[in-house]
C-alpha cells in the first residue's frame, strides 16, 4: 500500500517480504532490479525550465499550443513504436536489439517525455502532483492482496 508522507512525496509502504513465486512455484518477478536507481537527479522542473528556454529562444510558444504539443508528442508515440514493429517479444534491457536501436528507443522516448513535459506545462498541470494522486489512487484500486499476480482490471475484483 502507498499513501503521502508529510512532504507530499509518494510512499511505498507496501510489505516487500512476500515471496514472488507464483502457485507453480515459478518467480514471476520480471526485473529483479527494477528498485534500484536508475535515473540521473533531474527533477521534473528542472526538465520543464530548460525545455521552455528552448521554446522561449525560438519564439516557439505561439506553436506549442496544447493540442499541437499533444499531437508531437503522439507522433513521437509512433517513432518509438516503429523501432519496435514487426519484432517478435522483446526483453527487459533490450537485448535483442543493436545498439544504434537501443539509443534511438532512448531518443524517441526523450522526444515522448520532452513533449509530455511541455504539454502538461501548456495545460498548467503540476505533473508530479498529478502522478502522485494518480499512483495514490492506483495502489487504493489494485490493493495488494487482491491484485497480487493477477494482470486483471480492477474492475474484475470491485
Ligand atoms: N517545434 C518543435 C520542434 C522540435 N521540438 C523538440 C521536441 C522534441 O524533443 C524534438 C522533436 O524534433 P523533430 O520534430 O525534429 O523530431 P525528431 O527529433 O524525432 O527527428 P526525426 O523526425 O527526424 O526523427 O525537438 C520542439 O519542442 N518543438
Amino acid at each position: 500500500m502507498s499513501g503521502m508522507n508529510d512532504e507530499g512525496r509518494l510512499e511505498n509502504q507496501e510489505n516487500t517480504n512476500h515471496s514472488n513465486a507464483d502457485q507453480t512455484g515459478n518467480d514471476a518477478t520480471i526485473s529483479t532490479d527494477a528498485e534500484k536507481p536508475l535515473f540521473s537527479n533531474m527533477t521534473f522542473e528542472e526538465l520543464r525550465q530548460t525545455n521552455e528556454k528552448f521554446i522561449r529562444e525560438r519564439n516557439w510558444h505561439q506553436f506549442h499550443s496544447p493540442r499541437n504539443v499533444l499531437l508531437a508528442m503522439i507522433g513521437e508515440v509512433g517513432e518509438l513504436s516503429e523501432i519496435f514493429q514487426w519484432k517478435g517479444e522483446v526483453s527487459e534491457g533490450l537485448p535483442e536489439l543493436s545498439p544504434a536501436e537501443r539509443e534511438h528507443v532512448g531518443q524517441e522516448v526523450s522526444d515522448i517525455l520532452i513533449y509530455l513535459l511541455d504539454f502538461a506545462s501548456r495545460c498548467k498541470i503540476d505533473l508530479p502532483a498529478a502522478v502522485v494522486k494518480k499512483m495514490t489512487a492506483n495502489a487504493k484500486k489494485y490493493p495488494v492482496d487482491k491484485a497480487y499476480g493477477k494482470s486483471n482490471k480492477y474492475t474484475d475484483y470491485q
